[in-house]
């Protein structure tokens, strides 16, 4: 374990550029810097008065002076940590911050963090739900809930995603289309060049999709919320999914604000209360939740939630990207496919379908809607990739 810090202060060698760094409050123990050494109870994060190893075996204690704000920034972090246990207990792998991370946007006098593995994300989708956490931190600085009230009088109406759904399955007797608005992705790179989230949306409405699922994600898939926007207000009428990370109830509201009418969940990520409290929101707001599950784990834990409509079924890990559509039989055979059918859940089969028969084997395993993205935003016309997708014509 090493330390690291982003004052220079670290770096010095002698007592008066170390002291001239710090906050006038700190102290060296008996006013020198104490050769110790092991210094064995080492706390990264300045909470109350800490010691700090120095070079050569020498230590210092370091009394911070602390403003309310921070003091509610360490509370926050604190409850992330507590989070992280919880969600673990759960059998969720995915940490939702660095564990050894200060809080955001602490501003002590003197920023330390601990260089270890830890601090380094397991898997692509910690990566991303650890970068996430930043920008939607930011993302609420900029607009507070209150700001978001405002836009949410302004939304437009919302529209029925599960009743599309049910609506495309009855009429043509194959699983109702979501039809993804995809540019790329961190396991398949950029999908199409040519990328015109309105045109490509239009095509996939024109091609029979019930619904669209529109990727918001900007780092890692290179989506936004302005083509979710541009989407809702070009004249097509299918119900959009944000296709989002969503770590923090804002994000619902602000999915809401832009124009969505159903959200996604990924129950690799939230723990059950999580779960639940966003179902409500989405509740109070009109929205519907898509909950996504893996393995059979990540089902058990959704079927005991109240409220869910709709949950898909993931044949690609988000971890390591592997694909396997014998996934999506897998966690509805037995037990698990009947209580879902017992409670009126529509099972969403999602990721990996290329063809005719993958639709076969998805709808034969009890899906009623199927999500899709790589093998239609891919087809130069991707009306004709969704013919191509289901063996037929789905626009009437
Ligand atoms: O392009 P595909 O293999 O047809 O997959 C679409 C969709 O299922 C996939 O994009 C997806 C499923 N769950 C997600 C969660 C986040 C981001 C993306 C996804």
């Amino acid at each position: 374990m090493s330390l690291r810090a982003s004052s220079s202060a670290t770096t010095a060698t002698n007592k008066f550029s170390f002291q001239q760094s710090l906050n006038p409050k700190s102290t060296f123990v008996n006013g020198n810097p104490t050769p110790q050494s092991h210094v064995k109870q080492l706390s990264f994060f300045p909470i109350k008065a800490q010691q700090f190893e120095l070079k050569d075996g020498l230590a210092a204690v370091f009394e911070p002076k602390m403003s309310l704000g921070d003091a509610l920034k360490v509370k926050e972090w604190e409850v992330g940590m507590y989070q992280d246990e919880f969600a673990a207990s759960q059998g969720i792998r995915i940490r939702r911050r660095p564990p050894t991370e200060q809080p955001l946007h602490y501003n002590g006098p003197f920023e330390f963090h601990l260089q270890n593995d830890d601090n380094t994300p397991r898997n692509i989708l910690e990566e991303i739900v650890w970068y996430k956490d930043t920008e939607v931190s930011q993302m609420k600085e900029r607009k507070p809930l209150s700001v978001l009230e405002k836009m949410l009088n302004d939304a437009p109406p919302v529209r029925d995603f599960v009743g599309a759904l049910k609506e495309a399955n009855s009429r043509t007797g194959l699983p109702g289309l979501i039809a993804e608005v995809k540019k790329a992705s961190p396991s398949r790179g950029v999908l199409r060049e040519d990328f015109d989230p309105v045109q490509i949306a239009k095509a996939y409405e024109k091609g029979g999709a019930a619904c669209l699922s529109v990727l918001t994600d900007e780092k890692y898939f290179q989506g936004s919320f302005e083509n979710l926007e541009a989407i809702r207000n070009s004249g097509v009428q299918c119900p959009l999914l944000c296709k989002e990370f969503i770590i923090d109830a804002w994000q619902i509201y602000y999915a809401r604000a832009k124009g969505a009418d159903a959200i996604l969940l990924i129950a690799a990520v939230l723990h059950d209360l999580d779960i639940k409290y966003m179902i409500k929101i989405c509740k109070l707001l009109g929205l519907v939740a898509l909950v996504e599950v893996h393995d059979e784990r990540e089902m058990d834990r959704v079927l005991e939630i109240e409220g869910i409509e709709l949950v898909g079924i993931n044949n690609r890990d988000l971890g390591t990207f592997k694909v396997d559509i014998g996934n999506t039989k897998r966690l509805l055979e037995g037990e698990r496919g009947q209580r879902l059918r017992q409670k009126g859940i529509i099972v969403v089969g999602e990721s990996g379908l290329f063809t005719p028969p993958d639709i076969a084997y998805v709808q034969e395993a009890g899906v009623k809607a199927v999500l899709v993205g790589e093998s239609i935003v891919k087809q130069k016309d991707p009306t004709i990739g969704i013919t191509q997708l289901f063996g037929k014509d789905m626009s009437s």
